[in-house]
C-alpha cells in the first residue's frame, strides 16, 4: 500500500491521503529457478512462474476506503498477481526507477 499525501492551501481540500496498490495480470513462462526441479510439485506449477512486470492496473482510495479488501477480492483470481505489503514507490523510491519496481 502507498500513501500519497498532497497538501492544498485550499481550507476545503487540506491534505489529501490516499491509498495505491498495484495490480498485474501474470505472464507465464518457462521456470528457471531451482524450484522448477522439485519433483514435489504438481508438473503445472514445476514449469510455469509468474514474470515481473509493470502494473496495469492501480487500485487508488481513500484511507480507510476498503481498498485492502478490494484487493483481496481481485486478487482472488487466478490470472492475477499484486503486491503484498507496501511498495512506496511515488514517495519513496521513484527514483530507482521503473526496473526497481517490476
Ligand atoms: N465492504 C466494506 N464495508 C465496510 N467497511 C469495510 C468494507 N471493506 C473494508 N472495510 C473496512 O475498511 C477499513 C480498511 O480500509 P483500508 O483497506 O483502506 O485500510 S487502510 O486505510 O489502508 O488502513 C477497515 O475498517 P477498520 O476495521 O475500522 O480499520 C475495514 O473493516
Amino acid at each position: 500500500m502507498l500513501h500519497v499525501h498532497r497538501a492544498s492551501k485550499s481550507p476545503e481540500t487540506h491534505v489529501e491521503t490516499l491509498d495505491v496498490y498495484l495490480v498485474a495480470k501474470a505472464q507465464w513462462g518457462p521456470r528457471k529457478t531451482m524450484a522448477s526441479r522439485n519433483r514435489s510439485q504438481p508438473a503445472y506449477r514445476r514449469n510455469v512462474t509468474a514474470t515481473r512486470r509493470l502494473p496495469q492496473a492501480l487500485i487508488i482510495g481513500v484511507k480507510k476506503g476498503g481498498t485492502r479488501a478490494l484487493l483481496e477480492f481481485i486478487r482472488l483470481h487466478p490470472d492475477v498477481r499484486a503486491v503484498g505489503p507496501e511498495t512506496h514507490f511515488f514517495d519513496r523510491h521513484y527514483h530507482r526507477g521503473l526496473e526497481w519496481y517490476r
